[in-house]
C-alpha cells in the first residue's frame, strides 16, 4: 500500500532523514515510532505531499505521489499533529465543508457525514461547536474528516499526544476497527508502549531513519529471544555455574540469591537442551524462564540512547 524508498531531506545543514526506507502493507495498522526529532513529522510530510523530499521515492497503492500527486491524493486521509480545526464552526458544519471539498453536496453528504460521524463515535455532537469539544472528539472529528473521500490508507500524526487516557484508549480502539473495516493505517508516536498495544506491524524511526521493521510478532519474538534466561535452582548454586561457564551459548552469568540470570544466544532448542543438561548434571530446578521480553530493550540495543530519549510510559 505504502512503499518508501531511500528518503532523503535537509534542512540547512541538517539531514532529518538520511535515507529512509519503509514498507506497509496493505490491511496493516503500522506504528512508526521513535524519540522526539527522529524524523517521523518530516517523513509523513513528504508523504502526505506537503514537503518535497531531496532523494527518494514514496509510491502509494502503487503509484508514485510525486508523479501522480492529484490522484494519489484520493489514496489517503491525513490528520496532522496541529490539527488546525475550525473552532468557530459546529461540527455538522464542519464536515459538510470538508464534503464540499471533495466535491460532496445535498442528501449524498449528509449521508456520508452522518455514517462518518457514527464511525468516530460523535453522532448527537452534529450540533455542538468545534471548539466544544475535548481534545479526544476534536482528533476523532479530523479523523472523520480525512476520511470523508473515503480513503484506503490513513496517515496519523502523533493523534493521542495530550489525550488523557480514557481518550487514548478510545482512540487506539477506533484504530483497530477502522482495521478490521479494511484500512490501512500509519500511526506515529514517540511513545512505543502505546503502539506495541495496537499495531500489527512497526517501524523503529531514529536519526532519519528505520532501524528496525516489521511484524510486531515477529519483533516481539525476536525480543524475547535476546532477553535472559532466569534458573531457579533448589541448592548448589556454584555447582549450576561452574557447568554453565562451559556452555558456548551462555554469554553472561549472574547469581541472585538461589536465582542465576543467564545472558543465552541460542533459540528455543538451544534452551530445551540447556534445561536436559542442567537436570543431567542432577542440579535441582525449580524454575527456568526467559524474562519477559519488551519492545524497549531491543530499542535500546538497537539505538543506544538514553532512556529518557525515548518515553517509554503511556504518559508524556
Ligand atoms: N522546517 C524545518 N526547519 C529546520 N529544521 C527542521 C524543520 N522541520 C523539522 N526540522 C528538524 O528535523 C528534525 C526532525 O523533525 P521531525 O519534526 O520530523 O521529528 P519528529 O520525529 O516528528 O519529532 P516529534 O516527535 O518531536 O514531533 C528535528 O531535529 C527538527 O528540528
Amino acid at each position: 500500500m505504502l512503499k518508501i524508498q531511500g528518503l532523503k531531506k535537509k534542512f540547512g545543514n541538517f539531514e532529518a532523514l538520511s535515507g529512509l526506507d519503509m514498507e506497509v502493507e496493505e490491511g496493516a495498522l503500522y506504528g512508526f515510532v521513535g524519540p522526539n526529532g527522529a524524523g517521523k513529522t518530516t517523513a509523513i510530510r513528504i508523504i502526505t505531499g506537503l514537503l518535497k523530499a531531496d532523494e527518494g521515492t514514496v509510491m502509494i497503492g502503487g503509484k508514485d505521489a510525486f508523479l501522480y500527486s492529484g490522484q494519489v491524493k484520493n489514496e489517503f486521509g491525513y490528520v496532522p499533529d496541529e490539527f488546525g480545526l475550525y473552532d468557530n464552526l459546529k461540527v455538522w458544519e464542519y464536515m459538510d465543508f470538508f464534503a464540499s471539498c471533495y466535491g460532496l453536496s445535498g442528501l449524498v453528504a449528509r449521508e456520508r457525514c452522518t455514517k462518518l460521524l457514527e464511525q468516530v463515535k460523535l453522532a448527537g455532537k452534529e450540533e455542538f461547536f468545534v471548539d466544544s469539544l475535548s481534545r479526544g472528539m476534536k482528533q476523532r472529528l479530523c479523523l472523520a474528516r480525512a476520511m470523508i473521500h473515503d480513503p484506503k490508507l490513513l496517515v496519523l500524526d502523533e493523534p493521542t499526544s495530550g489525550m488523557d487516557p480514557r481518550a487514548r484508549i478510545e482512540f487506539k480502539e477506533l484504530l483497530k476497527e477502522l482495521c478490521a473495516e479494511g484500512k490501512t493505517i500509519v500511526v506515529s508516536s514517540h511513545i512505543l508502549s502505546e503502539l506495541a498495544q495496537m499495531c500489527t506491524d512497526i517501524g523503529i524511526i531514529d536519526a532519519g531513519k528505520v532501524v528496525l521493521s516489521g511484524n510486531m510478532g515477529e519483533i516481539l519474538k525476536k525480543v524475547n529471544d535476546s532477553n535472559p534466561i532466569r534458573i531457579q535452582v533448589v541448592e548448589n548454586v556454584w555447582e549450576a555455574v561452574k557447568f554453565l561457564r562451559t556452555e558456548p551459548e551462555v554469554q553472561t552469568i549472574t547469581v541472585e540469591g538461589n536465582d542465576i540470570v543467564v545472558g543465552f544466544h541460542g533459540g528455543k532448542d538451544a534452551e530445551a537442551m540447556l534445561l536436559a543438561k542442567l537436570v543431567a548434571h542432577n542440579i535441582g530446578i525449580c524454575g527456568f524462564w526467559r524474562e519477559p521480553g519488551d519492545l524497549e530493550s531491543i530499542f535500546m540495543q538497537i539505538t543506544d540512547h538514553d532512556m529518557e530519549k525515548v518515553v517509554m510510559t503511556s504518559e508524556e
